[in-house]
């Protein structure tokens, strides 16, 4: 794998990304890169009159974010980064440059403007090497910029409508994101991709090769490498070169380290250079200056192993109720919210440092407040809240996954373990109290409407009247069906005991037919009868002989012609 010798210098140091961009951070670990996240506290409000072209206002800014995060952990006696990486998107089109937009109104002026024409994406990057020395910060700036040309095509303001209502053009450059729906809206793009999502990967490897691998005295006037060294190119040098080449990286190191690089992180020992001359792989150094090998970064495994905090912390910030304090409030310092939720002031600055790092909210000067999407997805009371999931995440699955274990060795559930009392029927367990019969159904209820279009459309189901939701729970899915499919009339088959408790999830002002709701046992009861049968979110509870009784009882009770295909 070529990129991980360049990358591979950066795994002793302690590397941070000055950037609450989700996509950035995702590009950079999926290549391995080993980082803590700390975004920059910098606002984005240079003087953009007083750039002569876009591209140098981006790598301006990608460099005040960076500074400004090199400093602060500085300051505030925090480990000294070894790398701080900045980096700053921006869309370029009629000589204007585009940010973020700051409401709907302003994507929609961004939208219209870009609408069928070509424009170009610049991501400025800005790599600092610090150092400390007699409690003084030392840097070594390094910048550049990469530029992609993209154009949309001729689009309906109906659909740019669409598009911004779907909430994505919020927290993007230009106003899209490419990488998602805003993929649709484009016709041809010229140049990195990635650097249009927010960080250019390739241009970022170049400028590490330079650094890290500058050409040697024979070869000098190639300043920049065109593409990425591969190690065979790391190989050459060291044979060829013998002792110079040790000299050439040695100076880099030298330079670098009088601008303030940890020097065990950049000085290559003979030992090294003949672990180059191999051409097993290129090493790396880690912090005791063992090598070790660089080809095989363990990231899936690493990202594996940690997931579970990333997940902890969200369902702890939920269950606290963090996104709606916020979303009421506004930006919070963390010792307020500690005040208002009653919990200590250090303990929630760190869970919401973590929530910050994640890209679950943004810290600034004024304390830290919500992302779109957190606003969108984590507050308890939006169109489209996980909060209901969430806590049948924390509460319920949470548990139950601590003893995957035993579950495997002996082959059963494991709600004895987990809650103390065995559940021989899954829905007995979660309906026993009023108090988890509504999370279980909050849940489901909060996961359903957000999945609902996309299920309701995935078919064509226009042939059909009449279809019938067979644990459809709150109606969800129902609702939905109703709306894409006017003629088609819905019934949802429950349990008497979340019948009983719908009424709380029925959306308001609906001018559509009505859903029908019918309480039962699907085991048990006669089913009513429908062209269509749903069966979401069921058959995974269940084991194969009691799946296989569900199944016969539908084919036997699905109308003449229509057969099991017709089930979603
Ligand atoms: O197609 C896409 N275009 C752009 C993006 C995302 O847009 C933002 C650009 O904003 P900026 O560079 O200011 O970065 P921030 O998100 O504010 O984070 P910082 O903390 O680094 O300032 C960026 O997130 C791109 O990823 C996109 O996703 N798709």
């Amino acid at each position: 794998m070529v990129l991980h010798p360049v990358l591979g210098k950066l795994v002793s140091k302690r590397v941070v990304l000055a950037s609450a961009s989700p996509r950035r951070q995702e590009i950079l670990t999926n290549v391995g890169l080993r980082f803590e996240v700390v975004p920059s506290w910098f606002k984005e409000t240079l003087e953009k009159s007083s750039f002569t072209a876009p591209y140098e206002y981006a790598v301006e800014t990608a460099k005040q974010k960076a500074l400004e995060v090199a400093n602060r952990m500085h300051v505030k006696h925090l480990r000294t980064p070894d790398v701080v990486i900045g980096a700053d998107t921006i869309v370029s089109v009629d000589e204007q440059i585009l940010e973020k937009p700051i409401d709907k109104q302003d994507a929609y002026r961004m939208l219209s403007r870009l609408n069928g024409k070509e424009h170009s994406v610049f991501t400025g990057v800005a790599i600092i090497h610090c150092h400390s020395k007699d409690n003084r910060l030392e840097m070594e700036i390094t910048d550049f910029y990469e530029e992609t040309k993209v154009k949309f095509s001729e689009l309906s303001e109906e659909l740019l409508w669409d598009y911004i209502h779907s909430g994505e053009p919020m927290d993007k450059a230009g106003g899209y994101g490419i990488q998602a729906l805003g993929g649709m809206l484009v016709e041809y793009v010229h140049g990195d991709f990635l650097n249009v999502v927010g960080f250019p990967l390739n241009h970022f490897c170049k400028k590490l090769a330079e650094l890290y691998y500058p050409p040697s005295k024979h070869n000098a006037q190639h300043k920049k490498y065109n593409s990425i060294p591969s190690v065979d190119t790391f190989e050459n040098r060291s044979d060829g070169e013998g002792e110079s080449s040790n000299f050439t990286e040695y100076k880099v190191a030298s330079k670098l380290d009088s601008s303030g690089m940890d020097s065990s992180g950049a000085v290559y020992t003979s030992e090294n250079s003949s672990a180059v001359r191999t051409g097993f792989t290129v090493p790396l150094e880690n912090q005791n200056g063992v090598s070790q090998s660089a080809s095989k970064l363990p990231s899936k495994i690493l990202e594996l192993m940690d997931g579970f905090r990333a997940s902890k912390v969200l369902f702890v910030a939920s269950k606290l109720k963090i996104f709606d304090n916020l979303k009421k409030k506004g930006p919070m310092k963390a010792v307020d919210i500690a005040n208002d939720i009653g919990t200590s002031v250090c303990g929630t600055e760190r869970l919401l440092d973590a929530c910050a790092s994640l890209g679950l909210l943004e810290k600034t000067p004024q304390g830290y407040s919500n992302t779109d999407s957190a606003n969108t997805y984590l507050t308890s009371d939006g169109k489209y809240s996980l909060h209901g999931y969430i806590i049948h995440s924390n509460d319920h699955l949470w548990p139950l996954f601590t003893n995957l274990e035993y579950a495997v060795q002996e082959g059963s559930r494991q709600n004895h373990r987990a809650f103390g009392k065995k559940a021989d029927d899954l829905f007995k367990d979660y309906y026993h109290s009023q108090e988890v019969k509504q999370r279980f159904m909050a849940a489901m209820h909060s996961i359903a409407r957000l999945t609902a279009k996309d299920v309701a459309t995935a078919f064509d189901l226009s042939q059909f009247k009449s279809a019938c939701d067979l644990g459809g729970c709150t109606g969800a899915l129902a609702h939905e069906l109703v709306q894409v499919y006017p003629n088609l009339k819905v019934t949802v088959f429950d349990l008497p005991e979340v019948i009983a408790n719908i009424s709380f999830f029925q959306p308001s002002g609906q001018h559509t037919a009505p859903v029908t709701f019918v309480s039962g046992d699907f085991f048990k009861d006669n089913l009513p009868e429908a062209d269509l049968y749903i069966l979401s979110r069921v058959l995974h509870d269940w084991p194969d002989e009691k799946i296989h009784v569900l199944l016969s009882k539908i084919s036997a009770v699905c109308r003449p012609g229509l057969n099991m295909e017709k089930m979603l």
